[in-house]
């Protein structure tokens, strides 16, 4: 029986999105990001040779078709990748109207967001006096510090120093519809940081906050303030079945990889495996010997988003996209006859961008087991229609699949 590895790295966008113009960076319209030709372009400019030199390479991908998707998105000259295609690819549009991580992962398993998310003013305080009020009551804290927009690696070194006098726990927020809380691990505590996200966590979901994010850290004043791995995701229930739904409802397994667990709100997923990026690597060629017949794996690589795009980091992030291109050479020979691999992303971070926060872009879908050829332009939503029509199961949302 067919198996499907479906793995999206976070953010690799390939611009073009029909609806940029509708989303900012510091009041920059997304209009013309586009993740993977400006990390192409910087690198064959001589602009990205931090860890790494010249033009990027991507002999994986590209014949994938990655090269040929970025060319049929966007007008972006892509420099070298005209290597011969031999996989299936399309470009996938979004309907759903944010560029996050929900929106993009919910509508991929076949659920485009049927609300409208809330968004926090980027103002001070962005979280109003009521909200903080009850946050701190049902939370159990005496204040709370931040109450701004910011990027996570900056406001604890700006803040670290006073949470740990204070015991307050630091709450910011971004462009998406994000409420974090961060908190030193040992001075306040990482299973009280995980208590407080969760008792505040059903009454921001009930104001459509998408996620309550737990964002631990150490260190102190002297030596600065570094995150740890201990991140924890609180996101709002899908309110339909979704792809991981579908699988297990057919009586199959779903093997979740990296945040899907947490992004679906272990909907429909039977385990987890989690770790940084390396590790997920690893779990993704264990499970592509292991995984059962008829089975659903499905992964989120997040250090392209996380460690990369958001710090607008062109060097990092092409250093990553060609580390993750020679794993998945050594991952595509462990694919047995019927298998089916799709590589995709579910929205752009351009780090060449203004601002820190994604772009909105089309995203990739590249697909390795189905022969060689392209369905061109796809929605979002037929990647779980495919899913599905591939493990010979019902699909239950909007989409057609295109194989
Ligand atoms: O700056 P940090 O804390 O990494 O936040 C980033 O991570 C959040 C969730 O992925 C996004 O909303 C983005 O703002
Ligand atoms: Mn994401
Ligand atoms: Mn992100």
């Amino acid at each position: 029986m067919s198996r499907v590895f479906l793995v999206v790295m976070d953010s690799v966008g390939i611009g073009g999105a029909r609806d940029a113009d509708r989303f900012f960076n510091q009041d920059r319209p997304d209009t013309g990001a586009n993740t993977v030709a400006h990390i192409v372009q910087a690198c064959a400019e001589g602009r990205a040779n931090e860890g790494r030199d010249g033009p990027v390479r991507l002999p994986t991908l590209e014949s994938l078709g990655i090269g040929a998707a970025v060319r049929a998105s966007s007008e972006d000259v892509l420099p070298g990748f005209d290597a011969h295609v031999t996989g299936f690819w399309a470009v996938a549009h979004e309907a759903s109207m944010g560029k996050d991580t929900p929106s993009g992962h919910w509508e991929l398993a076949g659920l485009p967001v049927p609300w409208d998310w809330h968004y926090f003013p980027d103002a001070r305080p962005a979280f109003d006096k009521p909200l903080v009020d009850q946050i701190t009551e049902i939370g159990g804290v005496d204040g709370i510090l931040g109450n701004c927009h910011a990027p996570g690696t900056q406001i604890i070194q700006e803040l670290g120093a006073l949470h740990m006098q204070t015991g307050f726990p630091i709450c910011y927020t971004s462009a998406d519809s994000v409420f974090q809380v961060a908190a030193h691990e040992d001075t306040f505590g990482l299973s009280r940081l995980y208590a407080f996200c969760e008792t505040i966590a059903p009454m921001l979901h009930e104001m459509k906050v998408g996620r309550v994010i737990a964002r631990p850290f150490k260190g102190d004043a002297k030596v600065g303030f570094t995150r740890t791995t201990n991140r924890k995701d609180y996101a709002i229930t899908p309110p339909e079945p979704i792809l991981t739904n579908w699988v297990q409802d057919a009586g199959r397994h779903v093997y979740a990889i990296g945040k899907i667990g947490d992004i679906f709100s272990m909907q429909g997923i039977d385990e987890v495996h989690k770790g940084d990026d390396k590790a997920l690597m690893t779990h993704l060629n264990r499970l592509a010997e292991e995984a059962v017949d008829g089975s659903l794996t499905f992964a989120n690589f997040v250090e392209f988003d996380s460690l990369y795009g958001h710090r607008r980091d062109i060097s990092g992030y092409a250093r990553a996209l060609e580390w993750f291109d020679g794993e998945i050479a050594k991952l595509l020979p462990k694919m047995r006859e019927g298998d089916l691999l799709i590589l995709t992303a579910d929205h752009g971070n351009d780090p060449s961008w203004s601002g820190t926060d994604h772009t909105r872009e089309c995203v990739p879908v590249l697909c390795y087991g189905v022969g060689q050829g392209s369905a061109g332009h796809i929605a979002f939503a037929d990647v779980a229609a495919t899913v599905a029509h591939h493990l010979n199961i019902p699909s239950q949302g909007p989409g057609r699949s295109f194989l």
